[in-house]
């Protein structure tokens, strides 16, 4: 029997993007409750974005984010509850608030290039007496050195974990080993290495696999998958998985399959599909959570989501860079009405 494993839901956080954050209180204490009552350790509640995400640029959260991270805390018997945090999006004061309600552990989130933005949200989030976990976003784009050297500096910051986090569901099995292994090399003496996969090429679960396989203590999930993109690692499928191949979790697998299909299920606008669009998005490497953007600017100037997407994704485009999709939706509306067959 290997080391047991960590995982957090990500279901109420991950999944408020594919539910354009329109999570209701009555839906995250039923979430909750089903997760806590099922073992989960943490459970992770935020606008999709994060702490401070509800914006014009990103989308407006139905509910405060603060009152349904209160709620959480409330149904949770003994899960934590955890706050994804952006810096520039959310703020210290942001994170205060959270921990305020009960929210006890800060994960920081940045480019996986950037991780040296996070040191003082790090250290805020050390100083209330939270846990920290580091998230390095987009890990494809660099390589697994690079990411290392990215995990050691959030590391010396105050990260107790640093995930390697697949934001565009683009990682080749291959590619999620050596980036783990490469970050438990530099870090693992000191702090715990972590997986947040997608499901956009359907390799989310096998490559949660693999990262236990390599080191990694963390992983992530979301209940029937509901996350940005073609969603998440499934939490129910991480779970048995795990279980088949003698990897302790301390999840019970009934109670977060009757979690996924009879609480998350009923309430789902539609189930996460690697139907084109999310396809394109982990072939050319493009953030899970641009996926309603691109719909919704398919849908007003009149050309193809996966079409909008494959051009973010040549132009390399970032998270905090949304309004660019729009752009990209214009040129490629320009270019249709230009085109011969337009006339
Ligand atoms: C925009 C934040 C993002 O959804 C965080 C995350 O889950 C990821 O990068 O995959
Ligand atoms: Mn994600």
């Amino acid at each position: 029997m290997s080391e047991p494993i960590r995982i957090t839901d990500s279901t109420l956080r991950d999944g408020s993007h594919a539910m354009a954050h329109r999570f209701t209180e009555e839906q995250v204490r039923s979430v909750v409750h089903a997760l806590d009552s099922a073992g989960v350790e943490v459970i992770e509640v935020s606008h999709g974005d994060g702490l401070g995400g509800s914006s014009f640029n990103y989308g407006f959260s139905l509910e405060d984010e603060i009152k349904l991270i209160g709620a959480a805390v409330d149904e949770a018997a003994q899960a934590e509850i955890a706050v994804l945090l952006l810096p520039g999006l959310g703020t210290v004061e942001d994170l205060r608030h959270a921990h305020g309600a009960g929210a006890s552990v800060a994960r920081i989130a940045t480019h996986c290039t950037e991780a040296d933005v996070s040191a003082q949200h790090f250290a805020a989030a050390r100083a209330l007496g939270m846990e920290t976990v580091g998230f390095l976003m987009l890990s494809h784009r660099v390589g697994p050195d690079e990411l290392a050297a990215q995990a050691r500096i959030m590391v010396d910051a105050g990260a107790q974990c640093v995930y390697v986090v697949d934001s565009a569901g683009a990682m080749v099995l291959g590619d999620a080993q050596a980036r783990v292994a490469a970050l438990v090399k530099e870090v693992g003496a000191e702090a715990q290495v972590g997986f947040h996969g997608h499901q956009n090429l359907s390799l989310g679960v096998a490559n949660s696999v693999l990262a236990v396989q390599n080191g990694a203590r963390q992983i992530d999930g979301a209940l029937c998958a509901l996350g940005a993109g073609a969603g998440n690692a499934p939490t129910e499928i991480v779970a048995a998985t795990f279980e088949r191949m003698g990897i302790t979790t301390g999840v019970d697998i009934q109670g977060v399959m009757a979690a996924a299909q009879d609480i998350v299920q009923p309430f789902l606008p539609r189930l996460p599909f690697a139907d084109r669009s999310a396809i394109t998005q982990g072939y050319a490497g493009v953030y899970s959570s641009f996926l309603l953007h691109a719909e919704r600017a398919a849908e007003r100037y009149g050309v193809p989501a996966h079409a909008i997407l494959q051009k973010v994704g040549e132009a390399g485009y970032v998270g905090g860079q949304e309004d660019m999709i729009i752009d990209v939706a214009l040129q490629l509306a320009a270019e249709r009405d230009a085109s011969p067959a337009a006339r």
